[in-house]
């Protein structure tokens, strides 16, 4: 952290890359998720153990200038996505509901072409289309999960209130009521039965 001394004009710590969103500096933490680190996400299990487990899926970077959980601060934070699919589900996160539901987030696409997949405490979901320049602002009661459907990677910026949580266990245990599937080429919303 610069020690601010009065009247100073100081350098910031930290820089983004617009051209693919890579954060750089202090305060950073990067996570890489593989496939064997996401169990009951792809609907497609032999095609899931048909697959390396160490692929990566994705990879998150995040700029905590403040401690989880502190209320008042924002994170940042930058996701790729690699392309791929298991069986006929592309590449996607794990998604998750806030563990504050008070708390929104933003998102953006920086580059690729992606789906955000929303859906409410009722279970009702619905997508979005992600692309360089897409902004979308997700409530915070809203479960949220983004998918790769294009040929390259995938990325996206984004900033929530560090005290929002993450809470995995709905997603985990029931998944989302729809799947994004490829079918004819073409990526649909399939209802869960
Ligand atoms: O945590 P996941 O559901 O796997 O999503 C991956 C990541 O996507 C974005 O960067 C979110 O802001 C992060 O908070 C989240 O961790």
């Amino acid at each position: 952290m610069n020690i601010i001394n009065h009247l100073s004009i100081i350098d910031t710590a930290n820089t983004i890359d617009y051209s693919n969103g890579e954060i750089k500096g202090e305060s950073l933490i990067n996570a890489t998720k593989y496939l064997k680190e996401l169990p009951n996400i792809f609907e497609d299990q032999q095609s899931f153990e048909n697959t390396d487990p160490n692929k990566i899926i994705y990879e998150v970077q995040a700029f905590l200038p403040v401690k989880e959980g502190l209320e008042g601060g924002l994170f940042f934070g930058k996701t790729i996505i690699y392309p791929g699919k298991i069986g006929d589900e592309y590449f996607m996160t794990k998604g998750h509901f806030h563990e504050k539901p008070d708390r929104g987030e933003f998102y953006w696409g920086i580059q690729g072409e992606g789906i955000l997949l929303l859906m409410d405490k009722n279970r009702n979901t619905w997508a979005e289309k992600m692309y360089p320049g897409s902004l979308h602002y997700i409530n915070g009661h809203i479960a949220h999960r983004t998918i790769n459907i294009g040929e390259s990677i995938l990325s996206f910026g984004a900033c929530w209130p560090s005290d929002a949580g993450h809470n995995y266990q709905e997603i985990m245990d029931n998944g989302f009521s729809a799947r994004l599937k490829e079918i004819k080429g073409k990526p649909q919303l399939i209802p869960v039965r």
